[in-house]
């Protein structure tokens, strides 16, 4: 069997991971193809076809392809039966359902897929059901009804605003056909085992960036195709016995909070409107007085301000997930997270950010928590507390170099499963709270004396939504969804070697 690939790689030997091959097809040579170099002296070729992921820098994927080349039908047909059982032995999808925003980023949502992802989906043989939704909800509404078990995944096409949509139904639909109550925060919520792909196509993919490393269609139309398997946390957020949403990127109160409701009033700005909002935040320079109380991640073996950041195959997170469930095994029905520690922490806050990944993307690279782990049932707790503008200005910029971000005398992080929050206001009106607090918590921190300016509530940014209340209580859940993502993948000789000559024989 002979081997002619695609002329860039000619004369390299390569090899290709059968899990990350597209698809195997016959291949049907025309007489052009038949008189090339070699091929020529063979009488009657017959040959097949292997498409697979050429990875290149910066953690883009391509669909590359090799031809193979023999005399023998028979030897050719063996191989491509061969091949094609490795593949079906793979857990590829075969039916996706696909939501497409037609409204979202640059409204090219439509275009993006039908140029660049259903071309690959049909040359791996998987069948899609399309629906372009026609008003926000429509996606979230439409998996309460749709036939979900005939599906091997959902995909959303769109920005993080789409993924947090199908995620809510996904989830919400899952908890509705096992009789669960969202609505309370103690309920065991049954996990989502069908897998969410990400095709970004919005003004912020900070979601597809942060699992995939990198934001491109075609890259995670391939990570889909290959039936790649990313588990995520994610946080539910309850207003006492209300449920209000699911976030699995940032939480942020005060500074993040304030940017989101003053850029929602400048839609008109299009993407520009979260750099004006930015800055004029940045120079209203308000904090807000509140209260904290938290449940520090004991399961977890990684700490905020470890060196190494989550890559694929994450140690921390599956080890992570392993104490957490030996925990439940242990404690069973016993286990009241209530009867934990709780920590609590009473100040004036520039900024209160839980985060459930590094939420890095192309403008800080390094995210707000570089050290979060996607899938290790905890949240980075992030408090910025009163500082000078000068101050927090250095605490800003250091996201995007190489500095600590974590180390200032005013920026505490916590690792947490779950944490409440009270600010100032609602504390009066809400004695709840506080007085369970106090009851339960014991000592309280207090680090400055009480604040004499007037100081109003902010508003929660949940994923980039704002949350009705400023009181919430958030409780992380280890794994819950899964992603056709595989993390970001180190940037090992593999992918050095890969982008040099990136195919080797395989067969
Ligand atoms: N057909 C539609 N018309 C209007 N809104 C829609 C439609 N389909 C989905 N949406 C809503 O649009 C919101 C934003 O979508 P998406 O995240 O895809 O785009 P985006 O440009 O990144 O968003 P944003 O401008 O909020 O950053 C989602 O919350 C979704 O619910």
């Amino acid at each position: 069997m002979r081997m002619r690939q695609n002329p860039q790689f000619d004369r390299k030997n390569c090899f290709v991971p059968t899990s990350e091959i597209i698809a195997v097809e016959e291949t049907e040579l025309n007489k052009k193809q038949r008189n090339i170099g070699k091929w020529q002296k063979m009488a009657k070729p017959h040959a097949f076809t292997v498409y697979y992921v050429k990875k290149a820098r910066n953690h883009r994927w391509r669909c590359s392809d090799v031809t193979f080349w023999c005399v023998d039908e028979h030897l050719c047909n063996q191989w491509i039966q061969a091949l094609k059982e490795l593949l079906e032995m793979q857990s590829k999808p075969k039916q996706l359902l696909v939501y497409i925003n037609p409204y979202g980023g640059k409204r090219q949502g439509k275009s993006i897929y039908e140029q660049k992802v259903a071309p690959l989906f049909s040359l791996a043989s998987i069948s899609t059901d399309v629906v372009i939704t026609e008003h926000a909800n429509h996606a979230k509404d439409n998996l309460f009804e749709v036939n979900i078990n005939k599906y091997d995944g959902v995909v959303c096409v769109g920005g993080d605003g789409m993924f947090s949509e199908v995620m809510h139904g996904l989830i919400g639909r899952m908890q509705k056909d096992s009789g669960i109550d969202q609505n309370n925060p103690k309920a065991p919520l049954v996990q989502c085992n069908i897998r969410i792909g990400i095709i970004p196509a919005g003004s912020t993919d900070c979601i597809c960036y942060s699992t995939v490393g990198i934001s491109d269609p075609v890259t995670s139309a391939l990570h889909i195709i290959v039936g790649d398997c990313q588990p995520l946390d994610v946080s539910s957020v309850h207003h006492n016995n209300t449920f209000l949403k699911y976030s699995v990127s940032l939480l942020g109160y005060g500074f993040y909070g304030d940017i989101l409701k003053d850029s929602e009033k400048k839609r008109w700005m299009g993407p520009m409107r979260y750099d004006y909002s930015g800055l004029k935040t940045f120079l209203s320079h308000h904090y807000y007085e509140g209260t904290i109380s938290f449940q520090p991640a004991k399961h977890t073996v990684g700490s905020p301000q470890d060196k190494d950041s989550c890559r694929t195959g994450c140690y921390i997170c599956k080890k992570s997930e392993q104490q957490l469930s030996q925990q439940y095994k242990e404690c069973g029905l016993k286990h009241e997270e209530d009867e934990e520690e709780w920590k609590v922490i009473k100040g004036k806050f520039l900024a209160i950010n839980a985060v459930n990944m590094s939420c890095a993307c192309p403008r800080s690279p390094k995210g707000l928590s570089p050290a979060a782990h996607l899938a290790d049932g905890s949240a980075d707790l992030i408090l910025v507390r009163k500082c000078s503008r000068f101050d927090f200005l250095r605490y800003l910029v250091r996201h995007t170099n190489q500095d600590d971000q974590f180390d200032f005398s005013f920026v505490d992080v916590y690792r947490v499963k779950s944490f409440q929050f009270t600010s100032k206001l609602s504390e009066d009106n809400e004695s709840n709270v506080t007085d369970i607090g106090k009851k339960r918590f014991g000592q309280f921190c207090r680090d400055h004396p009480a604040c004499c300016c007037n100081i109003a509530s902010s508003t929660w940014n949940c994923d980039g939504e704002t949350l009705d209340s400023s009181a919430i209580q958030v409780r992380v859940h280890c794994q819950f969804v899964k992603l056709f993502a595989r993390g970001i993948e180190e940037n090992s000789k593999d992918e050095a070697a890969y982008s040099q000559s990136s195919i080797e024989q395989l067969l």
